[in-house]
């Protein structure tokens, strides 16, 4: 099918469905692959799981939940704090007793049936919140206890729910909106001249600095009656030209519905909005949002307001019954508190309930995740417009979640960065025969998760519902050159402030230097003393899971990396405005000793640098082989988000000669930067010595 046509909803969502069930199961069986083929210890080093642990405290949190909290077990940890680990807040996570020598591997089955699940709550150095699931609160754990992260059912739950009501739509219930959105009609036209035009009107500017291309897309966007893309490539003020919109909005009495994929990207949004000091609601769990954001978010405002006193009551009555289980000795006796704790939980989220509605019908913004959209606090709320940031990074089916009531979308994003990250990608759509079921709709074939609404709009619509910044405020004016020519039709400016700034010119005292007045530096590995390394953990039994997966690592280009990151420390670049970033997590592993030298430097992978930005970057390709494999780095959207994160300065440590053979477009790149970077040939016998 063409990406012009028409789509049929019904197919539309029974693909998503399978295409979603899909995921979900590669998610499931890739970490319980992980998780019965690896020891506690192994996991926690992987940083999946936290082991020797015991409760230190139990009590009700939110939704009458229990939670508990974690701490070290005082008889392995001498400082009481964690050990290292990669447990984050809203992690799904299974709490279980620690199996007697943690050496002992566990089937997920198992372990889920004397376990707990629950949601990682809060995460500080010396504890760690969960709450648990419903049903779960009677589990009584004995000694030490780990917890390990799960594949996130939850969100697929809420994604899932969404595509099924999209699927039993009747045609007649179609708004004209989403009549668009699927290409059934097209969108209401936009007057060509949007500075005169009667629609926008003579607009006010609340911020004066905004360039022509953030006003031309906010013009554009308030014109649009159903769909408008802001196009942001790097550092071109997305967010900034997203706050102007929302309170341009607001000046024209409309009610807004923020979202984007995750709780930085709104938290980062709720930041923005703060000082303009208009009354703005987040939703979401407080110990997963930034603090700075906890004056404007639903949990603290109800509990701060009248309604909320009494909802405070009840949890109070909740936590001392909870306390006195354990002073009860009679099962009998434990079974009543349990009957009582059931009725106070019900009590509570229905007075919960009213207080929230209260809250969310008097806010004009409302702020939360494209997830925690589908929240029952927005049940039967209705909105303007819908505005995603951070669209071409969320699966179309999250969009959903918010959209299905919507009038108007708004999305922001870069299709030209990376999507959202799929594992089920080469599995191909089946159709859906759960039960053999005769009925089941057609698929839309050659539809793949990684297409994102964002894409998707483009595809079908054309240019004509997208307006694109062009300023960047982020990179020299030559570490833009090569992605702006490449990707971004030759439109990108780089700002006067920017478009010359080098190391030298840091604020802080830098020596003058090759390594610091030079904005794009190349260190080319060809001629085969650079071997990559294949880093399958374990050949013998694939199977198995390796916790780096399918990595390639190469010392010889970590330790150039290393003899880089050395001079610039040593001409008086701070190593916290360095990063090295990779593609391949193995590839991080053999850098990590550099952290122990310079704590304040990042490491990161290409992937997880998304939206971040540093002045000194340096990109470690690592692949070198004579058959020109590349992997990875055949995929032009993660090239680009790797030589965009720099400010003043980009050095790429590969070899042209394997990686030039991957696609075009490393080709040209790798002819770009012999031609236009300082070219620099390693001195084998100086990384010997490294
Ligand atoms: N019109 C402007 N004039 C001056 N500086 C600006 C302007 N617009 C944005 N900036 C600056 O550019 C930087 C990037 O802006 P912002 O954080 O809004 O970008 P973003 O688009 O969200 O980020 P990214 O481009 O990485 O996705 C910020 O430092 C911001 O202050």
């Amino acid at each position: 099918m063409s990406p012009k046509e028409p789509i049929d909803v019904p197919s539309f969502a029974a693909t998503q469905l399978a295409l979603l069930d899909q995921e979900l199961q590669s998610e499931i069986q890739e970490t319980s692959s992980l998780i019965s083929n690896h020891s506690p210890t192994g996991l926690q080093r992987a940083g999946l799981a936290i082991t020797n642990l015991t409760i230190s405290s139990q009590r009700t949190g939110l939704g009458g939940k229990t939670v508990l909290e974690l701490s070290p077990d005082s008889a392995t940890s001498s400082t009481g704090e964690l050990p290292e680990h990669g447990i984050r807040t809203g992690d799904i996570v299974l709490v279980a007793e620690q199996p007697a020598g943690s050496a002992k591997k566990r089937e997920v089955k198992e372990l889920e049936r004397k376990g707990a699940r629950g949601v990682v709550t809060k995460v500080q150095r010396a504890a760690v919140n969960v709450a648990l699931d419903e049903g779960k609160d009677e589990v009584v754990f004995a000694g030490r206890v780990w917890m390990v992260k799960l594949a996130d059912e939850v969100t697929y739950r809420r994604m899932n729910q969404t595509m099924e009501k999209l699927q039993k739509m009747g045609e007649a219930e179609y708004s004209s909106f989403i009549r668009v959105l699927f290409g059934l009609s097209s969108p209401s036209p936009v007057p060509q001249n949007l500075t005169t035009s009667d629609e926008v009107g003579n607009i006010e500017w609340i911020d004066p600095t905004l360039n022509d291309s953030q006003k031309d897309a906010i013009r554009f966007a308030l014109a649009s009656r159903e769909v408008a893309l802001i196009h942001g490539p790097p550092g071109t003020g997305k967010t900034h030209t997203l706050i102007e919109l929302i309170l341009q909005m607001i000046k024209r009495e409309q009610r807004i519905l923020v979202c984007g994929p995750s709780n930085i990207s709104v938290d980062n949004i709720v930041e923005r909005l703060s000082p303009h000091k208009i009354p703005i609601l987040r939703l979401g769990h407080p110990a997963r949002l930034l603090p700075s954001v906890l004056n404007h978010s639903l949990d603290v405002l109800t509990q701060t307001s009248e309604a909320g006193a009494i909802v405070k009551d009840v949890r109070a009555e909740m936590d001392a019954k909870q306390a006195s289980i354990k002073k009860t000795k009679s099962g009998k006796e434990r079974k009543a508190i349990y009957t009582d704790l059931k009725e106070l939980r019900k009590e509570y989220r229905e007075r919960e309930r009213r207080c929230v509605s209260n809250l969310v019908g008097g806010s004009k913004v409302v702020l939360a995740t494209l997830h925690g959209a589908g929240g029952f606090q927005l049940r039967n709320e209705q909105f303007d417009v819908v505005i995603i940031d951070e669209a071409s990074q969320a699966l179309e089916a999250q969009c959903w979640v918010p959209l299905l009531s919507a009038k108007k979308v708004v999305c922001a994003g870069d299709h030209l960065q990376l999507p959202p990250t799929i594992k089920s990608l080469n599995s191909k759509v089946k159709a859906k025969s759960k039960g053999g079921d005769d009925n089941a709709l057609p698929v839309i074939r050659g539809m793949t998760l990684e297409t994102t609404l964002f894409d998707r709009l483009l595809a079908l619509h054309g240019p004509s519902i997208k307006r694109m910044l062009t300023t960047q405020y982020r990179m020299h004016e030559k570490i833009m050159r090569f992605p702006s020519d490449e990707l971004y039709d030759s439109e990108l400016i780089a700002a006067d402030a920017v478009k010359a700034r080098l190391l030298k010119d840091l604020e802080y005292d830098v020596e003058n230097n090759e390594d610091t007045t030079e904005p794009v530096i190349f260190i080319d590995t060809q001629g085969g003393d650079f071997p990559e390394r294949n880093e399958d953990d374990d050949k013998e039994n694939p199977k198995k899971g390796s916790l780096h997966g399918e990595s390639k690592s190469n010392e010889m280009e970590a330790a150039l990396v290393r003899l880089h990151v050395k001079q610039l420390v040593e001409a008086g670049v701070r190593p916290e405005d360095i990063a090295v970033v990779t593609p391949y997590n193995a590839q991080l592993a053999a850098l990590a000793s550099l952290k122990e030298k310079f704590p304040g430097i990042e490491l990161g992978s290409v992937d997880g640098f998304q939206g971040r930005e540093k002045e000194a970057v340096i990109v470690s390709l690592v692949r070198s082989n004579p058959d020109g494999e590349v992997g990875f780095l055949g995929e032009k959207r993660r090239l680009n988000v790797a030589m965009t994160r720099p400010k003043r300065s980009l050095t790429v440590i590969g070899d042209s000669e394997t990686v030039k053979r991957g696609s075009k477009f490393l080709k040209k790149w790798m002819e770009f930067l012999e031609e236009n970077a300082d070219l620099r040939y390693p001195d084998i016998a100086e990384v010997n010595r490294e």
